[in-house]
């Protein structure tokens, strides 16, 4: 993949690097936010050059401001009746193709670049899923590490005292992400509740089951991804059985992801936390890590307390040191670069696929690519969560509840779908096999097309 926002040459080039250019003077010290703009306009060079009615519509120069940020101070009491403050956010970017859609992110690292990013990710992987849901994140920079569940509740509801009057089911339905779960989830929909006098339980998703919530929403990202990774290796002949994988991080993508590796017979060796990473060469045992994970909440240290032949290294990055043949990073943004990737591709890496946002950056990409290796980019590979998202707001707005099993049955299919048609863009615009340019374009065409049929606003 040669970079357009190096040397312009064609109209579509000119057009596409004069923007970008103007992104970075304007946006210079949003690095995150530049670096998801870069990938998807890179990619864009062939779609602009066959379609030049998207340079007439001036569609990246509006693509990427969003049409609203909203930041509001979040004021909650401590368990010592302390007075403390946070900023939280929502970043509402595209409606285009449905109500503005995505989780919010509770972690002291939240600030507006990345924000930015993950909601401009977000227009993209939505629209791939096929469902009529639009781009947006949201958070803030509280740290939930440490906090009691009282603590935690008094944030949650401070937090929806200030965002209720900017969201709902057919304007903006938020859901989980880092430092996020259905405990959060359900703060937030009670204080929600309690404002606004009505049950409206379309307007949070990753509500647990009993009162709204819908059934898979939990494993569906970590499912997800693995569904994707299953189409891609059953292209190339090859299943995970006995596959050797690494998965970073070990919260709700890293442990569902782990629990359908496992059912299909791969062996998951190493997971890891923000404090460093375990290696058990018997395979994970998943049992273990859910009690110290989600019961626990405890560090992912105390894993080896139960398994001796397991070890435990501080520090994050060692962990893709450890050779595989899939690795599935499931932590956080940008966890890795062209170091990690040359080290994951010498100790024989086959299959890298992101159920983070995010998590490799521009070099890394361009080494797995270059190199060969099978490569599934985050916004198709992580897109059952979402996906399930938008199936619990279509069982809200039905009152009805589906089962376990049709759930299940539905990502599925999402995941061959949206697989399928990353693969189609790429060959049709004549990158075949390269899912990073198909998912951008597949992503980026329904919502240009939408832009263009709803007039200039
Ligand atoms: N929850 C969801 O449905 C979706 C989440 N994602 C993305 O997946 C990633 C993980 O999110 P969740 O699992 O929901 O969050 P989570 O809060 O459940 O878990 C995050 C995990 O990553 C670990 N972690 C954080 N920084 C780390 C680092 N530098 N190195 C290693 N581990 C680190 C944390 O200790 C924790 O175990 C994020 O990038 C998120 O944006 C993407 C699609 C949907
Ligand atoms: O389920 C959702 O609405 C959001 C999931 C999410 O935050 C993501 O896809 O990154």
């Amino acid at each position: 993949m040669t970079s357009p926002l190096v040397k312009a040459k064609s109209e579509a080039e000119i057009y596409i690097n004069t923007v970008f250019e103007q992104m970075k003077k304007k946006y210079y010290h949003q690095t995150e936010f530049l670096q998801a703009v870069e990938e998807i306009f890179i990619s864009l060079v062939p779609v602009f050059e066959q379609h030049p009615e998207y340079i007439k519509h001036n569609i990246l120069s509006r693509i990427v401001e969003p049409d609203r940020i909203i930041s509001f101070r979040v004021t909650w009491l401590d368990d010592q009746n302390n007075v403390q403050v946070n900023r939280g956010y929502r970043v509402q970017f595209n409606n285009v193709v449905g109500p503005y859609k995505g989780g919010l992110r509770f972690h002291p690292s939240v600030n507006e670049s990345i924000m930015k990013f993950l909601a401009f990710e977000q227009i993209f992987k939505n629209s791939l899923t096929g469902l009529p849901i639009g781009g947006a994140k949201g958070g803030a920079d509280f740290d939930p590490k440490g906090k009691s569940d009282e603590e935690i509740m008094r944030f949650c509801q401070a937090f929806m005292t200030e965002l209720y009057r900017y969201i709902g089911p057919d304007v903006d339905v938020p859901a989980g992400d880092i430092g996020v779960g259905g405990r959060e989830i359900g703060y937030l929909f009670g204080q929600y509740k309690r404002i606004c006098a009505a049950h409206e339980a379309g307007v949070l998703t990753g509500k647990k089951p009993g009162y709204g919530g819908s059934l898979v929403r939990t494993e569906a990202t970590g499912y997800g991804l693995v569904y994707f990774v299953e189409e891609m290796l059953h292209d190339h002949k090859q299943s995970f059985l006995d596959k050797t994988v690494v998965v970073s991080g070990s919260g709700n993508v890293a442990i569902y992801a782990i629990e359908k590796a496992q059912h299909f017979g791969a062996k998951v060796v190493a997971c890891s936390d923000s404090s460093g990473y375990i290696y058990d060469p018997d395979g994970i045992d998943l049992n273990i890590l859910k009690e110290i994970k989600e019961v626990k909440r405890d560090r992912i240290r105390t894993y080896i307390d139960y398994r001796p032949n397991a070890s435990y290294t501080e520090g994050c990055s060692g962990i893709w040191s450890i050779p595989c043949e899939i690795a599935l990073p499931c932590a956080t943004q940008n966890e890795i670069d062209g170091d990690a990737a040359r080290t994951l591709i010498s100790n024989g890496v086959k299959v890298v696929a992101e159920g983070a946002n995010m998590p490799s950056n521009l070099e890394a990409i361009n080494e797995f690519l270059n190199n060969g290796i099978l490569f599934g980019p985050a916004k198709a590979a992580n897109a059952g969560g979402v996906a399930t998202s938008a199936l619990e707001m279509a069982q809200n707005s039905s009152r009805t509840y589906w089962s376990f099993s049709e759930v299940d049955e539905k990502l599925h299919n999402i995941m061959k779908s949206i697989y399928l048609e990353c693969k189609n863009a790429a060959s049709t615009y004549g990158f075949e096999g390269n899912l990073v340019v198909g998912s951008n374009i597949a992503g980026f065409v329904k919502v240009a097309n939408g832009m263009i049929s709803e007039g200039v606003y």
